[in-house]
């Protein structure tokens, strides 16, 4: 084997969202690694205000705060999805977008509705992509930072309800289901079927090349 540059991550870790989807996915990509998950809402544990400028940024203060606040390793998500057309909106002002009532049908309409006043109803003006940051942080404060994305189109109208946030609008490159039509399983990707689809899927790969190891 390789020699590791990174730190193995052991033992408990805190999943640093308060997304219950994210959480469900987070917990899925861990679990064949034998670390031990609790979540953030497990521990009774706040949100911490995201004044990050990027994905990355915003991943550091969340699992940052968690890990500061429990003396565990933390790992948290930040995501979204980029609208070529919009300017790479919303960007990371995805939770935003939906508002306090975390209304995604009002925020996936509101995309649709801009895409609309620009004439874009074409696929390839209907360009998208989700970006994951996953960040891990020790409580002594060493990070370790792993980014992806996956490429696709914005659909209207949405389809399926097996995902959360954005999935029903959004179909990958190369697939015929939307996100909101995958089981977890296909929307992960991941190997024996496939080597990882969705942005977070594709940068947990890089995080347990580097960080985990199997037991
Ligand atoms: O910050 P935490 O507590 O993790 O939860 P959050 O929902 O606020 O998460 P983010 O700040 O990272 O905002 C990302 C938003 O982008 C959307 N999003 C991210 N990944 C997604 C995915 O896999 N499928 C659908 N929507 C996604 C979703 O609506 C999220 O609320
Ligand atoms: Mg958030």
């Amino acid at each position: 084997m390789s020699a590791r540059p990174h730190r193995l991550l052991t033992g408990r870790l805190v999943v640093a969202t308060h997304n219950a989807g994210k959480l469900r996915e987070m917990r899925e990509l861990v679990a064949p690694y034998g670390v031990e998950a609790v979540s953030a809402g497990e521990l009774g544990l706040g949100e911490p205000e995201e004044t990050g400028t990027t994905f990355r940024d915003n991943a550091h203060i969340k699992a940052a705060a968690a890990a500061a606040a429990t003396g565990l390793p933390a790992f948290a998500d930040d995501s979204g999805l980029a609208v070529e057309a919009l300017g790479g909106a919303p960007g990371i002002h995805s939770a935003r977008w939906a508002g306090p009532d975390k209304d995604f049908a009002r925020a996936m309409a509101d995309i649709h509705e801009k895409l609309v006043a620009l004439g874009a109803s074409a696929p390839a003006q209907r360009r998208a992509h989700f970006v994951s940051a996953l960040c891990v942080v020790w409580p002594d404060g060493h990070r370790e930072d792993f980014e992806a994305r996956v490429d696709g189109v914005l659909v209207w109208p949405p389809r399926g309800n097996l995902g959360f946030g954005y999935d029903p609008m959004f179909l990958p490159d190369g697939h015929a289901l939307t996100f909101g039509e995958m089981s977890s399983d296909e929307k992960h990707g991941l190997p024996p079927r496939g080597k990882g689809l969705s942005h977070r899927a594709r940068a947990f790969v890089k995080l347990a090349e580097a960080c985990l190891e199997r037991p």
